[in-house]
């Protein structure tokens, strides 16, 4: 059956598709409104059967990734021949430049472009000009420098300096961008979407994020003021691939405590640890973390991290003494319960440690016992949602749920992925998406007698878990 009439814009030729059947939805700026919080919610939107204007202003304000230039393989497939891009990002001090120096120092082959982001009145022109007398022409590495930081100053920059890069396409085939330690990294990552110069050339492969396990911490539970972002936050929580550095300068206990916070704000990111931000290549290069085709790997790989750690809290809290330190997770008041598990969702693994903290002594400060009744150590505010579930989506539904979920919250909606079983579709859907960037396509079929499950990930802030669980729900296709 063919996807026209679902998720995929009408308005999208085929002809003109990166790659067969994908759809690229952007809901732009200008057309977005920002959220209403608390005043707007989605249980407010009128019902799925009666409304159907989310999902027509989803597929209106669709944008074709179309290049009329694509090049086709010997097999009549679609090659995606756009120069990958890696963003390294990271607080201060946390091993950025460290381990760029690392990548850049391997025996690997690949020809890397550095752009590095520095603060500082530096003109980029003539610092390119700098730049490019001191490189040797047969150097593998090309070092460029920006002024200001990328997430404060417009994207224009970025979209430049990429411009000006990729004239010289041919003395490099990746990209490595090293932000400042304060930079945001979703104007950054959203400008691979949003700006066809650099979307029709180049594709985000990756983020990665050095987490200085010495202080990161501190940068996590500094208190901002209402509106301002905490950039370690944010930078933990858009990640693809998490580098924990400076386990040298911690001791075990506080690795594993670490682990579980960075989980709980990103529930799909893998996590490794290291020192000198000694990792192999590839678990920063060749990332794929936006790549349509890698969703169920990276979606089903978030539920192995959720089952590992429920896994390592599946004890009892119940001596007079336990003052188990690795639980200090923050907790949201509506979702946090206590004792017991949802059998179908997960909140960055808040609320959902199945173990009992019966104990008078028990010092477990951040769980709250008990409905409405919260500890809050961590004030973790961007978090991991993830809800799982059996049976059909109805597609109307989804456009509906979806389409309106990404509107009201999309500010606060940071990254989503998801596998879906929709009915009378013999193939699974797979989407993905950052903010109001939404993009999708039918995968691989159903195997005979697979379970048709469904599963979404979100990653935000302050996302009410409830109710993304409820309009989950609200989609399956009820059964006569
Ligand atoms: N002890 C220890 N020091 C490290 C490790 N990794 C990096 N460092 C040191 O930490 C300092 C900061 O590392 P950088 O790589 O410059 O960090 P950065 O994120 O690029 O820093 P900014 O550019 O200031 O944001 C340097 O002195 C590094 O040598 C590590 O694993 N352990």
């Amino acid at each position: 059956m063919q996807m026209s009439t679902t998720l995929l814009p009408k308005s999208v030729r085929p002809a003109h598709l990166r790659v067969p059947g994908r759809s690229v939805c952007c809901l732009t700026a200008a057309t977005r409104q920002p959220p209403a919080r608390g005043a707007t919610s989605l249980r407010s939107l009128p019902p799925p059967t009666t409304a159907t204007a989310p999902r027509q202003r989803l597929v209106r304000r669709c944008a074709a990734a179309a290049n009329d230039s694509d090049v086709i393989d010997v097999e009549g497939k679609v090659v995606d021949d756009r120069v990958p891009v890696t963003i390294i990002t990271g607080f201060l001090g946390s091993g950025k430049t460290t381990l760029l120096n690392q990548i850049l120092k391997g025996d690997h082959g690949h020809r890397i472009a550095v752009i590095e982001n520095e603060f500082g009145a530096i003109d980029i022109d003539s610092d390119l000009v700098a730049v490019e007398e001191s490189l040797d022409p047969k150097a593998e590495q090309i070092m460029m420098l920006n002024n200001g930081c990328l997430c404060c100053t417009v994207r224009d920059d970025l979209v430049k300096m990429l411009g000006t890069l990729y004239d010289r396409r041919s003395q490099f085939d990746r990209i490595v961008i090293e932000t400042t330690g304060l930079a945001q990294p979703a104007p950054i990552i959203q400008t691979f979407f949003l700006e066809p110069s650099v979307s029709d050339r180049m594709r985000l492969d990756g983020v990665v994020t050095l987490v200085d396990a010495k202080h990161v911490e501190l940068h996590l539970d500094e208190q901002k003021p209402e509106g301002v972002v905490n950039e370690a936050l944010e930078q933990i929580a858009y990640a693809d691939r998490v580098v924990l550095n400076k386990t040298d300068l911690v001791e075990p206990a506080d690795l594993e405590r670490l682990e579980e916070r960075i989980r709980s704000i990103n529930s799909m990111a893998e996590v490794r640890r290291a020192q000198r931000a000694q990792v192999p290549l590839d678990y920063v290069l060749g990332v794929g973390g936006f790549e349509l085709e890698r969703v169920e790997e990276q979606v089903m790989a978030e539920s192995a991290h959720r089952h590992e750690h429920d896994h390592k809290h599946d004890h009892n809290h119940t001596g007079p003494d336990c003052t188990h330190e690795s639980h200090k997770h923050e907790s949201h008041s509506h979702d946090h319960e206590h004792g017991h598990s949802h059998a179908s969702s997960s909140a960055g693994d808040k609320g959902t440690e199945d173990h009992d903290c019966a104990g008078a002594g028990c010092g477990h400060e951040s769980h709250s016992h008990g409905h409405g009744h919260a500890h809050h150590v961590h004030d973790d505010a961007v978090g991991s949602v993830s809800v799982t579930i059996e049976g059909d989506m109805d597609l109307d539904k989804v456009n509906y749920w979806l389409g309106g979920l990404i509107e009201v919250q999309s500010n606060d909606l940071y990254r989503m992925k998801g596998v879906l079983a929709i009915k009378d579709f013999d193939k699974r859907f797979v989407f993905q998406g950052v903010h109001m960037l939404f993009e999708g396509m039918p995968d691989r079929p159903w195997k005979e007698g697979e379970k048709r499950v469904s599963k979404m990930v979100f990653i935000g802030k302050e996302l009410d878990k409830a109710l993304i669980e409820e309009g989950f729900a609200e989609c399956v296709v009820k059964k006569q």
